[in-house]
C-alpha cells in the first residue's frame, strides 16, 4: 500500500515560489511521472515526498498517516518514510562491489545470503549488468553506474520507488531497454512509481498518469493518451508531441450547442459533446487549432473534400517521411504552414501540388484569448 497525498504545497527558496499549492494525489499502485520543463519544479516535489526538503506550507499523508503538517511544524523524517529513492546522482558506496552496493540493503533487512544472491542478480539482470557484479563503481561508466544505482533500489520489490531521471545518462538504445523493464517491473510487483523526467516519451510510454507541471502549478494530471490527444492549454500542447503539434489560427463562434469554426484546412461545425466547459467570448472570436502532424494526410490526385497544398519541402527519416506544406487560406489570402507525417517512405518534389485528407474530429481547439482548449479531440 502506497498512496500519496500532497495538499495545498507552497515551496519558497529564498524569493523563488517554486511550488505554488500544489494539490497532487498519487494512489496506491500508480507510475505517476511529474513532467515538465527544466526548473518547473518536479525534483522539488520528489524531495519533498522524500523529505529532502520541507514545503513553507501545506500537508502531506501516506497510505492516510500524517507526513508532513507545516502548521504544527512537523515533518517526518525521511528514514520512516519508507521509500527507495533514484536520483540522477546515483552516490553508489565507492568502497563496494556492484554486487555489495545491491546486497547492502537486503544484508540490513537479515535475508539469507542465497535470498540476497536471488535478489541481487534478478536485480542485476533485469538492468542488464549480471557480468557486472565484481566490480567496483568507478570501473563503470556513468549510464552503468546509474543502472546500478536502479538494481539497488528495486532489489526487493519496493512498495514505493521515487526515480528523478534515472535514465538520463544511457543511450537511446538502452533508454529503451530500461524503459521496458521499469515498465514490466510496475506492472509485474504494482509498485508505485514516482518518476521525474522531461523526456515526454519516457512520460507517454511508462506512466498510468502524467502530472504537468509548469512553473510551479500542476497544470494538468491524466492519463497519458488523454495528455497527448488533449493538451489542455497550448503550453501543454507545443510541449507533447515529436514533431510537434501544427498551430493554425482560425475563428470560432458558438451558436447554440454548436462550435462553429475556420482555418486554411476547412470549415467545421462540433457538437456540445466536443466541447469543454472554457468560457468563451460571444460572437466570432479568435482560435488555434492544434493539429497533430499524422492526423493529416497526403494524397497526389485531387478529390471531393481534399484541400490543395504545395510542398515547401520533404525529409524522409527512413520510417516516416515528414513533409512542409504550404496551404492557401482563402479568406485571409495568408499562406500557412503545416508538418505532415507520413509513415514510410514518400518521395514529393518541392514546389509539387498535393491535396490534404483530414480528420477534423481529432483536431484541438484552443482560444486565443485564454489559451485553454475548447474543443477536445476524439479517437
Ligand atoms: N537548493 C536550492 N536552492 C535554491 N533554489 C533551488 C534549489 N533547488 C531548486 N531550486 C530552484 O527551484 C526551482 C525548481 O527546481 P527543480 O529542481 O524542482 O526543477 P525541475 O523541474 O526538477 O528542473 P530540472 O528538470 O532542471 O531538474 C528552480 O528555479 C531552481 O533553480
Amino acid at each position: 500500500m502506497s498512496k500519496i497525498e500532497l495538499m495545498h504545497i507552497d515551496k519558497f527558496f529564498g524569493n523563488n515560489h517554486v511550488l505554488k499549492d500544489l494539490n497532487l494525489t498519487i494512489e496506491d499502485g500508480d507510475f505517476m511521472t511529474l513532467l515538465g520543463p527544466s526548473g518547473c519544479g518536479k525534483t522539488t516535489t520528489l524531495r519533498i515526498i522524500a523529505g529532502l526538503e520541507r514545503p513553507e506550507h501545506g500537508n502531506m499523508l501516506m497510505n492516510g498517516k500524517e507526513i508532513i503538517n507545516s502548521e504544527v511544524d512537523y515533518y517526518a523524517e525521511p528514514s520512516k518514510r519508507g521509500l527507495n529513492l533514484v536520483f540522477q546522482s546515483y552516490a553508489l558506496w565507492p568502497h563496494m562491489t556492484v554486487y555489495d552496493n545491491i546486497a547492502f540493503g537486503l544484508k540490513i533487512k537479515k535475508l539469507s545470503s542465497a535470498e540476497i544472491k536471488r535478489y541481487v542478480m534478478n536485480a542485476l539482470e533485469r538492468m542488464r549488468m549480471e557480468e557486472y557484479g565484481k566490480r567496483y563503481p568507478n570501473e563503470l561508466s556513468g549510464g552503468q553506474q546509474q543502472r546500478v544505482a536502479i538494481a539497488r533500489a528495486i532489489a526487493y520489490s519496493p512498495e514505493l520507488l521515487l526515480l528523478d531521471e534515472p535514465l538520463s545518462n544511457l543511450d537511446a538504445k538502452l533508454r529503451i531497454d530500461m524503459r521496458v523493464e521499469l515498465k514490466r517491473l510496475h506492472q509485474e510487483l504494482g509498485t508505485t512509481i514516482i518518476y521525474v523526467t522531461h523526456d515526454q516519451v519516457e512520460a507517454l510510454t511508462m506512466s498510468t498518469k502524467i502530472a504537468v507541471f509548469s512553473k510551479g502549478c500542476l497544470s494538468q494530471l491524466v492519463e497519458p493518451m488523454e495528455l497527448y490527444m488533449n493538451p489542455i492549454d497550448l503550453i501543454n500542447a507545443d510541449f507533447i508531441g515529436n514533431p510537434r503539434i501544427n498551430f493554425l489560427d482560425g475563428k470560432a463562434c458558438k451558436q447554440g450547442n454548436k462550435l462553429k469554426t475556420y482555418c486554411s484546412l476547412g470549415s467545421y461545425i462540433y457538437d456540445a459533446k466536443d466541447m469543454t466547459d472554457e468560457v468563451t467570448p460571444t460572437g466570432e472570436f479568435n482560435c488555434i487549432f492544434g493539429i497533430r502532424p499524422e492526423q493529416v494526410q497526403i494524397e497526389k490526385e485531387p478529390a471531393d473534400g481534399l484541400i490543395a497544398a504545395t510542398v515547401y519541402a520533404n525529409q524522409l527519416a527512413g520510417s516516416e517521411t515528414l513533409v512542409t506544406v504550404h496551404i492557401l487560406d482563402s479568406q485571409t489570402g495568408k499562406s500557412d504552414e503545416v508538418l505532415v507525417k507520413q509513415i514510410g517512405i514518400e518521395d514529393y518534389r518541392t514546389g509539387q501540388k498535393i491535396y490534404l485528407k483530414v480528420k477534423p474530429d481529432r483536431f484541438n481547439v484552443y482560444s486565443k484569448e485564454s489559451t485553454r482548449l475548447i474543443k477536445y479531440a476524439r479517437i
